[in-house]
């Protein structure tokens, strides 16, 4: 009888634990928490967030861009890219994807994992020059995201072509005989003219432009960055509609470079240093690839390439509406 009456109460004893802890953490055994629907996220994915879980780090994960940095090779584009990744609502993949070109057929989740974690307010910036290099590929920007923004970084036409031929040398193997400047700029480029192919922006902008509204694109001056990169981080600020993030002390010169450098003493820097291409000493983008040494340009070639370069550059001033000043124009 006494074994009876304990046993019916140590049943009622689990109930009532049972029950109890049903109320607690509810039916799966997790605790309770408000749950609230959010509206489309940053990358059109629907999910929940937990009210309770307060700190910008909970819900971090790679996010799709928002914005893409299409060119112009040469230009300073890797020295865009770094000096936005300063911006504390901005990240970026410190390589480039080469997504819309090379790698599309790896679909759009190999895509958002190549991104960096972000936090919900952060936009996700991706730079890769290779998407201007033809329609179809700016075909496939459009129907990954319509409303993307897009930053274009141009700067004088033959010092890109100095910068190309630098840079193609570079990549010769020892021994290999290395052309003149002069005789490089009139081999061919796969089937078109090599000179035009580096210089003639208007014809790749207006393939932008017959893809996406010209609101959508910002056209930045490689020069005016050099000189000072502040004024133009926040145009880019502006233009992607972020609350005010770069401040004077972000970038500093270095006269040995001869460029603006992330200030390494900049609160901000140590948590980017790895994810920049930039030298965690000195805040630089690394010496060998940029900043090499141009070629001499004899007088009579650049009269030949002002004269063939120039309506190009007209055409290019009438697309954008803007001037640029270019020391060979
Ligand atoms: N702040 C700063 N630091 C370093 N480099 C700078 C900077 N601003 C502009 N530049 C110029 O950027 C040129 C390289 O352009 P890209 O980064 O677009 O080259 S690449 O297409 O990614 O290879 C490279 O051109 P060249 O030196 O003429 O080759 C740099 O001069």
């Amino acid at each position: 009888m006494l074994t009876v009456k304990i046993l019916t109460g140590c049943v009622g004893l689990v109930a009532v634990l049972l029950i109890g802890l049903w109320l607690l953490y509810g039916p799966y055994g997790v605790p309770k928490i408000e749950e609230t629907s959010l509206p489309l996220s940053s990358d059109n994915h629907f999910y929940t967030r937990h009210k309770s879980i307060s700190s910008d780090n909970a819900g971090k994960r790679p996010r799709l861009p928002k914005a893409l940095i299409i060119g112009f090779s040469k230009c300073g584009t890797l020295a865009l890219r770094t000096f936005l990744t300063i911006h504390p609502d901005i990240v970026c993949p410190i390589y480039e994807i080469n997504y819309f070109n090379e790698n599309y057929h790896k679909g759009i989740e190999w895509y958002r994992n190549q991104m960096p974690s972000s936090t919900a307010k952060q936009i996700t910036i991706e730079k890769t020059p290779g998407y201007l290099r033809s329609l179809e590929y700016l075909r496939r920007i459009r129907a990954f995201d319509s409303e993307i923004k897009l930053l274009v970084i141009v700067r004088d036409p033959i010092v890109r072509l100095q910068s190309q031929y630098a840079h193609e040398l570079s990549k010769l193997p020892d021994g290999f005989e290395r052309p003149g400047f002069e005789s490089w700029c009139n081999e061919e480029h796969g089937n078109g003219d090599r000179i035009l192919h580096f210089t003639n922006y208007a014809y790749k902008l207006g393939l932008v432009y017959s893809v996406f509204s010209k609101p959508q694109v910002l056209v930045l001056s490689e020069e005016d960055m050099e000189k000072n990169p502040l004024p133009v981080m926040r145009e880019v600020e502006t233009f992607l509609g972020l609350r005010r993030g770069f401040t004077d002390d972000m970038f500093v010169y270095s006269p040995k470079r001869g460029f603006y450098c992330l200030n390494v003493k900049h609160q901000l820097f140590p948590s980017i240093a790895q994810k920049v291409k930039a030298n965690r000493q000195n805040g630089c983008l690394y010496y060998k690839t940029k900043g090499r040494e141009h070629p001499v340009i004899d007088k009579s070639f650049r009269r030949t390439l002002q004269t063939l370069i120039r309506p190009y550059n007209e055409l290019f001033f009438n697309l954008t509406g803007k001037r640029f000043k270019w020391e060979n124009f």
